[in-house]
C-alpha cells in the first residue's frame, strides 16, 4: 500500500475562509501552543510541590490527603473561574495526589 501526503494550505488548517484570517489563526494558535506548554510546566512543578507536602505529612504519621485544604483549593478554581474552575481544580488535585 502505498500513502500519499500533501501538506495542507494554513486555511485548510485553520478552517478559515481567507488568508487574513488563516495567518491570524495562525499565529494565536502558536501563542496558544507556547502558553499550554507553560500551563504544563506550571502544572508539574505544582505536582512535585504537592508530592512534597504529602510526604512529609504521611513520614510525621499523618494522611496523604487533607480534605480541608481541598476545600480551599476548590474555592480558590471556583471564585476564579466559574463552575468549570471546580472541574478544574478536581482534575489537578487528582494529577497531584491521585484518586480518592
Ligand atoms: C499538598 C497538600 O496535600 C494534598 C494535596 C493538595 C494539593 O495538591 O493542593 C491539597 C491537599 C492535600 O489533599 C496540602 O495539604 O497542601
Amino acid at each position: 500500500m502505498t500513502t500519499t501526503t500533501t501538506a495542507k494550505t494554513l486555511t485548510e488548517q485553520t478552517g478559515a475562509r481567507t488568508d487574513e484570517a488563516a495567518t491570524l489563526i495562525g499565529d494565536a494558535r502558536g501563542r496558544i501552543d507556547a502558553l499550554d506548554d507553560r500551563i504544563i510546566g506550571l502544572i508539574q512543578e505544582r505536582m512535585a510541590i504537592s508530592t512534597v507536602i504529602q510526604e512529609a505529612r504521611i513520614s510525621s504519621g499523618g494522611r496523604r490527603v487533607n480534605l480541608a485544604r481541598e476545600m480551599e483549593v476548590l474555592g480558590h478554581y471556583r471564585d476564579a473561574l466559574g463552575k468549570p474552575g471546580t472541574a478544574l481544580a478536581m482534575t489537578m488535585l487528582e494529577l497531584c495526589r491521585g484518586r480518592i
